[in-house]
């Protein structure tokens, strides 16, 4: 194929020209969004004065300091990547040439210098092709080192060239060492990637990758592109990324911030369990009951159990009248309530109403007249209506319902009967004297929402991406299933990876508990980060991991794959991180978690200066992590100690050991005193 791929430095004057040009245009493009920023800048700083009110003050305030923050410069990154050159056919941009970059930056007419990745027009740049350049005649890539732009690429489509994955420029980010957090990938998303990234806010969908397919990349640039198209209606009902853990979260935090998003929420799914502090373990037995989709029923049950048949009427005196309500309206109002199916606390206040509502009636009945404000305010809250509401219609915290449904066993046995065993039933029994002096577990704490969901009206997000996905359970899809009820999913994981007990082990089953059904299951299966032979190496686990999902395959010819048996693993590891150390990126030292105290001692001891899990932006370039730790992140040298004590930690620890296999980048090195796990000697 004759392409005009050029590379720096450029043959041809011509090419030096065309260089300098796209440099020169890079400068103005710096400068405007330079002017833009001080122009945000002193508009925040003169916001207070001309805003009327306190409350528009602070509107505008918070607008005007996001603002800033999106329009920050970082020089290292490049303002632009691509350019567009519509040819003479397109009726709406013929001859037209845009710059395509991470956000819009105009000129001091408004013109523009740079068109934001997510504008209409620039769609074109991911998803022209030879056979459909969508009016483009020429795609241009651009290439960078350290925010100077170095080289491009030209595809001229109008005459049928095309290189898709053959791009130098693509294969170089690729290949990049990487070292410290993760990165945003907007200038090579590739079609499939783009056709995600950009799917309708009202689609839901599951996206089922391998290792390194870019799942966690494409969430992040689909929320990034939903917060640019319905950015007022995203503002308000705002979008969430929920991660596995706060390591991960670390990871991925400076991605959309870099994209000039700044708002998004990010928590663990733990964190979204947050109405109790976790002071106590529950044996995995016990977890993966708790965890079990059946306990959404049980608690259902439970609530409902504290709605009560009125035994007495109401009588109560306003101090001229007494006034009195029957036992049969008083079944009707509770049964009525009742078959709402309202959130509990909703349906308390709603019984309360319809009391005062009926007392309303026989006073205008009595009188011929409404009676006051003040006169109803008083009966709402009158001993008597109290009373009956508290005997009908009891108040219930969330918190009091799962600890009086451990303490009691008659009460669990009667919300639980035709669901779990008497033998589940007495593993959650537990003691505690009060719901405050309860040890709460993690489970206990999704248990809680779930109580908090059936109690209130929970309050939802507009879009949610979550990561790592395979490892939900029944009840924290729940969990999110309620703070996601009129907005959509972004569901991404990789089934093989799984290693929660209660892992699914089909997509459709864990979209049922999202509350999505309907949502698609898309597959990605180009891998950008793990090397050809590495990937051959771990996918020799997967037919071990008995999981129908497409193996990855990757588009990285490089990267160096080593296999050594040793006899003192702290020793090969401190001399293999010896040797590592002379290459570029980030190195990580993978173990079973028993074994890291132990490896990383060993390494200090050698003088060299280590990571933990919880600063993946610390400044050493070695990190000691628990296998446990790893999901979502990568290295570019990873050294697996002891893989089989990987495999051994726990029920699945196969899974765990092809999600640490799958970290590399660049180079994986496994280290190994046992003899390695069966599917991969
Ligand atoms: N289109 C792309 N261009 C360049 N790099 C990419 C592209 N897509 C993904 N990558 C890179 O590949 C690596 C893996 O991406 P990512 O972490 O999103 O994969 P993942 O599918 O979430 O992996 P895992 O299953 O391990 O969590 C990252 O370094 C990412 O930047």
């Amino acid at each position: 194929m004759s392409l005009h791929a050029r590379e720096s430095p450029p043959a041809a004057p011509a090419l030096a020209d065309e260089l300098a040009a796209e440099r020169a245009h890079l400068s103005r493009s710096r400068a405007a969004l330079h002017r833009m920023r001080e122009r945000a800048e002193s508009l925040f700083a003169t916001g207070d004065k001309v805003a009327g009110d306190a409350y528009t003050a602070e509107q505008l305030g918070r607008h005007l300091a996001r603002r800033v923050a999106e329009l920050a410069d970082d020089p290292r990154t490049p303002l632009f990547f691509g350019r567009l050159d519509f040819g003479a056919a397109d009726a709406e941009h013929a001859g037209r040439r845009y710059h395509v970059g991470r956000r819009h930056v105009t000129d001091e007419q408004g013109e523009p210098l740079v068109l934001d990745w997510r504008a209409p027009v620039s769609r074109s740049f991911y998803r022209a092709s030879a056979r459909d350049p969508q009016g483009l005649a020429v795609r241009r890539r651009f290439g960078f080192g350290n925010g100077v732009l170095t080289s491009f690429e030209d595809e001229h489509l109008d005459r049928g060239e095309e290189l898709g994955t053959a791009s130098r420029i693509l294969t170089a980010e690729i290949e990049r060492p990487r070292v410290g957090p993760m990165r945003d990938i907007v200038a090579t998303i590739q079609p499939e990637q783009d056709e995600l990234v950009r799917a309708d806010l009202s689609d839901s969908i599951c996206v089922q990758g391998a290792p390194g397919t870019g799942k966690t990349a494409v969430g992040l640039h689909r929320a990034a592109y939903l917060l640019y198209l319905h950015r007022e209606r995203l503002r308000r009902s705002k979008v969430l990324v929920v991660g596995p853990n706060r390591a991960f979260l670390g990871y991925i935090a400076a991605v959309l911030p870099a994209l000039g998003e700044v708002e998004v929420d990010q928590a663990t799914v733990d964190e979204l369990a947050d109405r109790v502090p976790v002071r106590a373990v529950d044996p995995p037995v016990v977890a993966t009951l708790k965890h079990g989709a059946r306990m959404a029923e049980v608690l259902r049950r439970a609530v409902d159990a504290y709605v009560a048949e009125p035994a007495e009427p109401i009588v109560v005196s306003d101090g001229s009248f007494r006034w009195r309500i029957g036992l049969e309206p008083l079944h009707r109002l509770v049964q009525e309530t009742r078959a709402e199916r309202l959130p509990y606390a909703v349906g308390r206040e709603r019984v309360r109403a319809r009391a005062v509502g009926l007392l309303q009636r026989q006073a205008e009945a009595r009188r011929a007249e409404s009676p006051s404000e003040s006169w109803l305010r008083r009966m709402a809250r009158s001993k008597p209506v109290t009373a009956f509401l508290d005997a009908v219609w009891p108040a219930l915290t969330p918190e009091g319902l799962l600890h009086t449904l451990y303490a009691d066993p008659g009460r669990l046995a009667q919300a639980a009967e035709g669901l779990l065993t008497p033998d589940e039933q007495a593993l959650l029994a537990r003691s505690g004297r009060t719901p405050k002096a309860t040890r709460w577990t993690a489970a206990d704490a999704v248990l809680i929402d779930e109580a908090a969901g059936l109690i209130e009206r929970p309050s939802g997000f507009g879009h949610i991406v979550v990561d790592e996905a395979q490892d939900l359970s029944p009840m924290q899809c729940r969990m999110i299933a309620r703070r996601n009820e009129h907005g959509s999913l972004t569901l991404l994981g990789d089934l093989a990876q799984a290693t929660a007990p209660w892992a699914a082990t089909d997509w459709r089953e864990t979209l049922r508990h999202l509350g999505k059904p309907d949502a698609t299951v898309v597959p990605l299966t180009v891998g950008f980060r793990v090397p050809a032979d590495v990937l051959d190496f771990a996918n020799r686990l997967l037919p071990a991991l008995a999981v129908d999902v497409p193996p990855a395959e990757s588009l990285r010819a490089d990267g160096a794959l080593e296999l050594r048996t040793v006899t003192d693993l702290c020793g090969a590891t401190v001399a293999e991180v010896r040797a590592a150390l002379a290459h570029e990126g980030s190195i990580a030292v993978i173990a079973a978690d028993d074994a890291v105290d132990r490896l990383r001692t060993a390494l200090t001891s050698a003088g060299f200066e280590t990571a933990t899990a919880d600063d993946p932006a610390g400044g050493a370039r070695v990190t000691v992590m628990p296998a446990t730790l790893v999901k979502g992140l990568e290295y570019d040298h990873v050294i697996v100690a002891e893989p089989a004590d990987i495999a051994a930690a726990e029920p699945r620890g196969l899974h765990r050991l092809y999600v640490v296999l799958t970290r590399a980048v660049s180079r994986l090195s496994v280290l190994h005193a046992k003899p390695l796990p069966e599917p991969l000697r």
